[in-house]
């Protein structure tokens, strides 16, 4: 059952020493590279959201502490290249585990660049373990929804929420998938949708506000989402709308699930000081460019949201399923 996933979003360029990422800004309607030869490149790409999901923007930001280090390896340069790519985006915690990663190799005088490539490699071995425990949980037949894109594209590879998905299917039973479209930036019927139907695994795309008469017709049978972080006490910080699918879920009594690797372990900080992280206006005003909100009118666009432990079912990680109310 260990097929191979080919959507590689996260390239290094050994030859050119340079990093390739998907631009995820232009899918599905082109797949197109964005390459970066700097820290500031790098630094922008995640910004930007050329690279998004928690996991491969780690490796991405590990990556551009290679890039500094191959610039200018003195520590007053590799620490600024740190402190620029700390302020890219501000919820998921994937950004910081890997840049103090770096930072202690640099102190240690180990390669930045290896310790990029340990992290990227490490990335797509936590996500197939992912899916393949995961995976027990899903039954032949099951319809599983699924909200923005917690898939290969948002890791180094396989995904985790959807490498769940992915090795079920490897394992032979039947899962089809519902895909929430994820406004404002509309991960899932962009990115999500893109990447199932790219392999051939069935996939329908709603807008967000069907979730709930789906439910309630008993047209899902699971719900598994990522994280952006997930604290000692199993609050999870994901996409803006998970905390509402999860009430929805347990409404109609809907198992809920969140998978995530280790990387996405906060254990120092409690729900009261985490950043969520608000964009622009444009997201909510704007879709593709054209405006669809009244010029003048005020806008609240959070990011993420947080769900409390009780709404949630499980949360699958490489090596074990925790259950938070048991
Ligand atoms: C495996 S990715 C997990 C999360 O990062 C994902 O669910 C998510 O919320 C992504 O948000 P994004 O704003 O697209 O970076």
């Amino acid at each position: 059952m260990d097929t191979m996933n080919d959507i590689r979003p996260i390239i290094w360029n050994e030859e050119n020493k340079e990093l390739i990422l998907i631009d995820q800004r232009k899918l599905p309607a082109k797949l197109e590279y964005f390459t970066c030869k700097t820290y500031k490149d790098v630094a922008l790409a995640i910004k930007d959201m050329v690279v998004r999901g928690a996991p491969a923007i780690g490796v991405s930001a590990a990556y551009g502490m290679a890039l500094a280090e191959l610039e200018n390896s003195s520590t007053d340069f590799i620490k600024k290249a740190y402190d620029e790519l700390k302020l890219t985006r501000p919820t998921a915690v994937n950004l910081f585990w890997a840049l103090d990663k770096c930072m202690d190799s640099h102190k240690n005088g180990i390669s930045l660049l290896d310790e990029a490539k340990r992290i990227h490699e490490e990335d797509v071995e936590l996500c197939k373990k992912i899916g393949k425990l995961g995976q027990t949980l899903f039954e032949d037949g099951d319809v599983i929804l699924t909200h923005c894109n917690a898939g290969a594209l948002a890791t180094s590879a396989y995904g985790t929420a959807l490498s769940v998905i992915r090795f079920a299917r490897y394992a032979g039973k039947n899962i089809s998938v519902i895909s929430d479209e994820t406004r404002p930036r509309l991960q899932g019927a962009k990115l999500t949708c893109f990447e199932l139907n790219y392999e051939n695994i069935p996939v329908t795309a709603i807008s967000d506000n069907t979730a709930g008469f789906l439910m309630k017709q008993g047209k899902v049978d699971k719900i598994i989402v990522g994280a952006d972080r997930i604290l000692a006490d199993y609050h999870v910080f994901n996409k803006i709308g998970t905390y509402s699918l999860a009430i929805l879920a347990k409404y109609h009594n809907i198992p809920f699930y969140v998978a995530a690797p280790y990387s996405t372990f906060d254990f120092e900080n409690s729900v009261g000081n985490i950043e969520i992280e608000q964009r622009s206006d444009e997201e909510v005003t704007h879709i593709d460019g054209v405006r669809i909100v009244a010029e003048g009118v005020p806008v609240i666009n959070y990011a993420f949201d947080c769900t409390p432990p009780e709404l949630i079912t499980a949360i699958i990680t490489e090596d074990k399923i925790i259950y938070p109310n048991k």
